[in-house]
């Protein structure tokens, strides 16, 4: 099978009764465990980070990072000559004279700015994979592009062809078709610290790793200076050997008959994860209106439900075991509207005040992430650190001490540190690990 030597190590490849194969665990993995680490086989950044991140190690500019512009192109910009040397051999050489041109064209400005950056990023692997005008592989099948080319197309093969920045060559539209066809149910949409900036290939992810909307692995991507981007795939929580290992190809917070209709369409696919099973027959009616004794009335049973009885939130539990046995009075939760609006709430709140509203806001907001995501979820991390920093902004603001605020703060704060160590390190530096070491000391935590 092609690629097969390059697993890695923590999975193997087994039949799966409807996607091909599957990547079950080689042994027992413990929450955190780096199952996979990637190099990008090929990158391009969106339009907004255009200027602000190397084109090719993806750092972000700063007062000591300066970043060069191509001086052929003036389209793509460098943190050095390592950097611009390694991205002129892999691609630019063949693709800096005509880029000008191919951003102004008709044809790549009627494109959705999706499908701008796969252009480029289609330009990128054509002129990767084949050096020369020679549109036909030459050998080399059990590389990354191999791996590439092994790839399940994806159900919109209907779609029209991505113009490409490059010579036009009668071959070239056949081999470009076939490469493209696989960009849609198998490229990343990269982010540092869950802000996307680009998209990228990652084949051996790709190949391994099926979806689950109760997923027990997250990929992250990690930025190093001079070395292409990489992806890591890390477990969330403990894996037994032989279970399937999974990652999310989409939100698991979207509503179920959402995710549905995306998988579907993007993928082909209909999601079995115990997560659609627990909720297809939900039917999610929308919540009371916010303001309203009823719509109290029900978050405080999600609260319950979800976190315990316990005054703070000490541990949070298991997302499919939640959602199997959630109480029928509570389906309003589920309904597209319900988490939109309170995470909106929240935002409000926590910067505009009042402090008390935001903070209650924000804990039927972690109620519900805890009934949505998975155990360990990075976004469930993130919102525990947002609700450590509310409450500790509502300590310093109060003119008086407030031990139970600070309190809060400390526990919220133990949440975060629990869930994004397990996630680890990725993206630009600082960001959320760097906050959490800085609110520690600051509550004098340890
Ligand atoms: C990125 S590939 C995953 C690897 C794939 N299983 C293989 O053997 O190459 C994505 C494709 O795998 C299949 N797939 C992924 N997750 C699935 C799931 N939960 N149920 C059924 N098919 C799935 C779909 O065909 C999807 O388009």
């Amino acid at each position: 099978m092609v690629g097969l030597d390059l697993t890695p190590a923590h999975v193997r490849l087994e039949t799966h009764l409807t996607a091909r194969n599957k990547a079950a665990a080689s042994s027992s993995l413990a929450a955190g465990t780096v199952i996979l680490v990637a190099p990008a086989l090929s990158t391009a950044l969106v339009q907004a980070a255009k200027g602000l991140r190397c084109d090719n190690c993806h750092r972000l500019a700063s007062d000591v990072v300066q970043l060069r512009k191509c001086t052929g192109c003036a389209s793509y910009w460098y943190c050095g000559r390592q950097c611009q040397s390694v991205q002129w051999k892999a691609h630019h050489r063949r693709i800096c004279k005509h880029i000008p041109r191919f951003v102004a064209s008709r044809e790549y400005q009627i494109l959705s700015s999706q499908d701008q950056v796969d252009a480029v990023l289609l330009s990128h692997l054509l002129a990767q994979a084949y050096p020369s005008s020679q549109y036909t592989l030459t050998g080399a099948e059990d590389d990354l592009l191999g791996v590439f080319k092994d790839l399940i197309k994806g159900p919109l093969t209907h779609a029209p062809a991505l113009p490409m920045c490059l010579d036009t060559d009668p071959q070239l539209a056949t081999v470009a078709r076939d490469l493209y066809s696989r960009f849609g149910n198998n490229n990343f949409v990269i982010h540092s610290h869950f802000n996307s900036y680009a998209h990228g290939i990652f084949p051996l992810a790709s190949r391994l790793f099926n979806h689950s909307c109760a997923p027990n692995a997250a990929t992250k991507y990690v930025i190093t200076p001079f070395e292409p981007v990489r992806m890591e795939v890390v477990a969330l929580r403990d894996i037994a050997e032989g279970e399937e290992v999974t990652i999310p190809y989409l939100d698991p917070a979207l509503p179920v008959e959402i995710r549905r209709q995306a998988l579907q369409l993007n993928y082909g696919f209909s999601c079995s994860c115990l997560s659609c099973c627990a909720t297809q027959h939900i039917s999610a009616v929308p919540p009371p209106r916010r303001g309203s004794t009823e719509l109290d009335d029900l978050e405080g049973r999600l609260r319950r439900y979800a976190l315990g009885d316990a005054e703070r939130v000490a541990e949070l539990r298991e997302v499919s075991s939640l959602l199997q046995k959630m109480p029928v009075e509570l389906a309003p939760v589920l309904h597209e509207s319900y988490l939109p609006a309170l995470s909106e709430a929240f935002s409000r709140t926590s910067h505009e005040g009042p402090h008390k509203e935001a903070l209650s806001t924000g804990l039927t907001l972690l109620a519900l992430y805890a009934l949505v995501y998975p155990v360990n979820y990075p976004q469930i991390g993130m919102h525990a650190l947002e609700l450590s920093k509310t409450a500790w902004n509502a300590v310093v603001t109060h003119s008086e001490t407030s031990n139970a605020l600070e309190n809060d703060a400390k526990s919220y704060l133990v949440i975060a540190a629990h869930v994004l160590s397990i996630y680890g390190e990725e993206g630009d530096e600082g960001g959320p690990l760097a906050e959490i070491s800085l609110l520690r000391e600051m509550l004098g935590s340890s």
